[in-house]
C-alpha cells in the first residue's frame, strides 16, 4: 500500500495566512503532504506586524504533541516560533522520542521587527535544539546571534555556514542571503561540502512569511524521501517562485504565493 508522506509543523500563527502554521500547512499541501501541526502561540498579526500574542500553556503544546505522534507517522518536521524557554524545553523532550527529519527555523524577530521570542530563550535555542537538528535554516540577523560574528557578505555567510555546523552541533545549516543586497544567495553547509542555492532578487515587498515556506517546502521534500541537498534545491524553486508570483495584499510586507510553482509550469 502506497504511504503518504506526513510532515508536522510546531509553530505559532498568522491569521492574515502569510507566516507561521498557516504558511506551512499551505506549503505542505501544494507539495501533496499530508500536513499536521502543533501550535505554541496564537498570535494576532498581519502584513504590517504583531497587535498581540497569547502563549499556549505548556501542558497543553505536549499534549498536542502526544496526539501526534503517539497515532500518526511523522517522517518529518520543522519547529518554527516557539517563544520562550520553557516551551523550548517540553518540545526538546518530545523530539527526542522521534527520529523523523527536523528543519530548525530559528524563528526571532518578524520581518515587521516584532520580537517572537524571549530573548533570554534565544541561547537555550542555540544550545540545546540546534543540536537535533538535520538542518538549520537562519537568516543574517539569526545566523550573527548563533556564531557571534556579524555577515556582511557572501564569504561571511559561507563561514557562518561552517562554524554552525562544526562548532555548534547542527547536522547541516543553510544561511539564507534574502537580507543582502543583490542575488538572493543562500549556502548550504551539509559537514563535507558547501552547496549554493542561486536566485535572482525580485524587486518587491511581498516577502511575509518567506522564511516558514522556504522551511516547510524543505521539511515537505524530506518527507517525500529527496536527499538534504535536493530539499533545499527544489524548495528553492519553490519559495523563488512564491515570492516572484507574490500578490499585492495587505498594507504592509505582503504575503508569499504558496500556488506560484503552478504558475512556473504553465509558463513553461
Ligand atoms: N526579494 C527577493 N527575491 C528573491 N528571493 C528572495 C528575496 N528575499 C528573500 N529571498 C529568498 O527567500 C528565502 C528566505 O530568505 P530570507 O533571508 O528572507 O529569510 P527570512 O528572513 O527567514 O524570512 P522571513 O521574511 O520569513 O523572516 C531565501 O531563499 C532568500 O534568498
Ligand atoms: C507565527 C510566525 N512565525 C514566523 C514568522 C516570521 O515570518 P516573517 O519574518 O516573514 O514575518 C511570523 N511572522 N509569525
Amino acid at each position: 500500500m502506497k504511504q503518504i508522506p506526513c510532515a508536522l509543523t510546531i509553530a505559532g500563527t498568522d491569521p492574515s495566512g502569510g507566516a507561521g502554521i498557516q504558511a506551512d500547512l499551505k506549503t505542505f499541501q501544494e507539495l501533496a503532504v499530508y500536513g499536521m501541526s502543533v501550535i505554541t502561540s496564537v498570535v494576532a498579526q498581519n502584513t504590517t506586524g504583531v497587535q498581540n500574542v497569547h502563549h499556549i500553556p505548556i501542558e497543553m503544546i505536549k499534549e498536542q504533541m502526544q496526539s501526534v505522534f503517539s497515532d500518526m507517522p511523522v517522517h518529518s518536521l520543522k519547529t518554527g516560533m516557539i517563544a520562550n524557554e520553557s516551551m523550548m524545553r517540553v518540545i526538546v523532550e518530545q523530539l527526542s522520542k522521534t527520529d523523523a527529519y527536523y528543519v530548525m527555523d530559528p524563528v526571532m524577530v518578524a520581518t515587521s521587527g516584532d520580537p517572537l521570542i524571549a530573548e533570554e530563550a534565544r541561547d537555550f535555542l542555540k544550545e540545546q535544539l540546534l543540536p537535533l537538528a538535520t538542518v538549520v535554516t537562519p537568516n543574517i540577523p539569526e545566523a550573527e546571534f548563533i556564531t557571534g560574528q556579524k555577515i556582511h557578505d557572501i564569504n561571511d555567510l559561507k563561514a557562518a555556514a561552517s562554524e554552525i555546523v562544526e562548532k555548534h552541533g547542527a547536522r547541516a545549516a543553510l544561511v539564507k542571503g534574502g537580507h543582502l543586497e543583490g542575488d538572493a544567495v543562500d549556502y548550504l553547509y551539509d559537514g563535507n561540502t558547501i552547496h549554493t542555492f542561486h536566485s535572482k532578487r525580485f524587486d518587491t515587498t511581498s516577502t511575509h512569511g518567506t522564511g516558514c515556506t522556504y522551511s516547510a517546502a524543505i521539511t515537505a521534500y524530506l518527507s517525500k524521501g529527496f536527499p538534504l541537498y535536493e530539499a533545499v534545491n527544489k524548495a528553492k524553486q519553490f519559495v523563488t517562485a512564491a515570492i516572484k508570483h507574490s500578490f499585492p495584499l495587505g498594507a504592509g510586507n505582503g504575503p508569499t504565493n504558496h500556488w506560484g510553482i503552478r504558475e512556473e509550469r504553465v509558463e513553461q
